[in-house]
């Protein structure tokens, strides 16, 4: 797992160290681990053109230094100061020494021939978008041909977040210091951040534990074991699925092949689109009486393509009046928000999927702190809340939280979420604690996207089909398609 820390438990953990006299190696670690990032992305050093964008804090002393490391191999560094009284005097020298050139925000900036731009306007010491001269450089940057490469965190992204106020620097690449800051996997963030290199500089020890994390392939393949010689079609929990009508079949035929696709084991069927389900997955158990009549199971999918009728709605508090865990999507959660006391009550572990607007049903806005909405969703309602999205998070009613890592564009496609309520539901079936395997569902649902989208635009059907396989390739472990790497 990796935990995603806030930017006030990463100055709490340096602060161990500032007081043990260690300023100056922190500092130290970041620019070399940013200069040794930066030299891989350039491939060269002897003669690369690099534009240092420096405001007057660390971040900004951070850049000079790795700066003057790239100068000192050979590159053509020029660093912008926004305040030229303020910018890092050490860092300041050492560039000079190296032989970089000063200039300040009017002066010839070498953006327009530049190979790589390092944002050291502002890290987790700033406070709302950029402010107009750094704005202004900002948008030359990404407007220019230079690899543009944030320092920490993109300048003009809230850290913990991801909000974006006003103007921020788009980044190709980001290298943040001592831990991945949640700002940068999640919500407008995510997309000015672009790839993620953590560099350790020492401060995994004194961290406070996260309360937010992304799962990896390995965290995710703990979820997906292959049945035991003493396993039987029971034995790994079975999924029910509540879903479609008999004139929309389609959401229960994804939803249902979905789940049987994610763990064969047993998936049972019980509603008014039975034909259609036995039809497409003849290995469902299928009813089109009441859930009661479906027969055993450990964990329930209610909503897709339900309606949200009286009959709809008596189906649905039938399956969550069971001690069971229930995912509720689509037209189950228009009718939870209607009467979020059928969901309240519950003992056993309950899943919300809503995407934006339907989250907002609830009576709580989404905003710019989507991790912060989802927990207290999730501490209203009692429930886990998945809050669908470009980074879709999970919150559950302790706050705990996860951001998943995987995904696509290509996955905002009609009964996508069919498809990952079905993904949910077989993984809950097993019984695991429900906020994190209902990460694993969306990372799984994110894997099967991107792996169904290298073949070209994609339908939910796709997604179903390529289950097996990124189920097998999960397993077999590698996080080649995360946007993440160590450096
Ligand atoms: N502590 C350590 O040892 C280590 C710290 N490290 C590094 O230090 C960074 C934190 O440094 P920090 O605390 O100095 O704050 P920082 O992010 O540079 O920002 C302050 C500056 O930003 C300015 N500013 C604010 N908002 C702004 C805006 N919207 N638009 C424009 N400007 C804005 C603000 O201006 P002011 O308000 O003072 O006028 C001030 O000048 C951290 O992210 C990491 O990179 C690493 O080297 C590891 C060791
Ligand atoms: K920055």
């Amino acid at each position: 797992m990796i935990g995603l820390s806030t930017a006030a438990e990463v100055r709490a953990a340096e602060d161990v160290l500032l007081a043990a006299g260690r300023e100056g190696a922190l500092m130290q670690r970041a620019a070399t681990g940013l200069a040794v990032v930066c030299l891989r992305l350039l491939g060269r050093a002897h003669g690369a053109r690099v534009t240092l964008l420096v405001g007057a804090g660390n971040n900004g002393g951070d850049a000079l230094f790795a700066g003057a490391q790239l100068a000192a191999r050979g590159a053509r560094v020029t660093a912008v100061l926004f305040d030229a009284d303020r910018a890092h005097p050490a860092g300041l020298a050492a560039l000079r020494r190296a032989g970089g050139r000063v200039t300040g925000p009017e002066g010839p900036d070498g953006l327009d021939r530049a190979d790589l731009v390092l944002d050291g306007i502002v890290g987790i010491g700033g406070r709302g978008g950029l402010r107009t001269e750094a704005a202004r450089l900002a948008e030359r940057a990404a407007t220019g041909p230079g690899l543009t490469v944030a320092v920490d965190v993109p300048s003009g992204v809230d850290a913990d977040t991801g909000a974006v106020e006003g103007a921020a620097f788009a980044a190709v690449h980001t290298v943040t210091f001592g831990a991945v800051k949640p700002g940068l996997v999640v919500g407008e963030g995510r997309g000015y951040a672009g790839t993620v290199h953590l560099v350790d500089i020492g401060l995994a020890p004194h961290l406070a534990p996260a309360r937010a994390h992304q799962l990896t392939d390995a965290d995710v393949a703990a979820h997906l074991e292959p049945p035991g010689p003493t396993d039987d079609k029971y034995s790994r929990g079975v999924v029910g699925v509540v879903a479609g009508s008999a004139v929309y079949p389609g959401a229960a035929v994804l939803c249902t092949g979905a789940a049987l696709r994610t763990r064969p084991g047993l998936v049972r069927y019980a509603g008014t689109a039975a034909d259609g389900v036995r039809a497409a997955w003849p290995e469902a158990i299928v009813t089109d009486g009441r859930p009661g009549d479906a027969g055993r199971v450990q964990a329930w999918v209610a909503g897709p393509g339900m309606g949200t009728d009286d009959d709809a709605r008596s189906v649905l508090a039938e399956v969550l009046a069971t001690d069971l865990p229930v995912v509720v999507d689509a037209d189950a959660l228009t009718m939870a928000a209607r009467e979020p006391d059928l969901v309240r009550g519950r003992t056993a572990p309950t899943v919300l999927t809503p995407h934006d607007r339907e989250f907002e049903r609830f009576g709580v806005p989404v905003g710019g702190d989507r991790i912060s909405s989802a927990r207290r969703l999730a501490a209203d309602l009692g429930a886990v809340v998945l809050l669908k999205g470009d980074a879709t998070v999970v919150a559950a009613p302790d706050g705990t939280a996860f951001v998943n890592a995987t995904g696509t564009s290509d996955l905002a496609t009609a009964g996508s979420g069919d498809v990952l309520s079905g993904v949910l539901g077989s993984l809950l079936a097993a019984g695991t604690p429900a906020a994190e395997t209902a990460a694993a569902a969306a990372h799984l649902h994110g894997r099967a996207g991107q792996i169904a989208a290298a073949r070209g635009p994609i339908l939910a059907s796709d997604l179903v089909r390529v289950l097996p396989d990124t189920v097998g390739r999960v397993r077999g472990g590698g996080d080649a398609l995360l946007g993440h790497s160590g450096a």
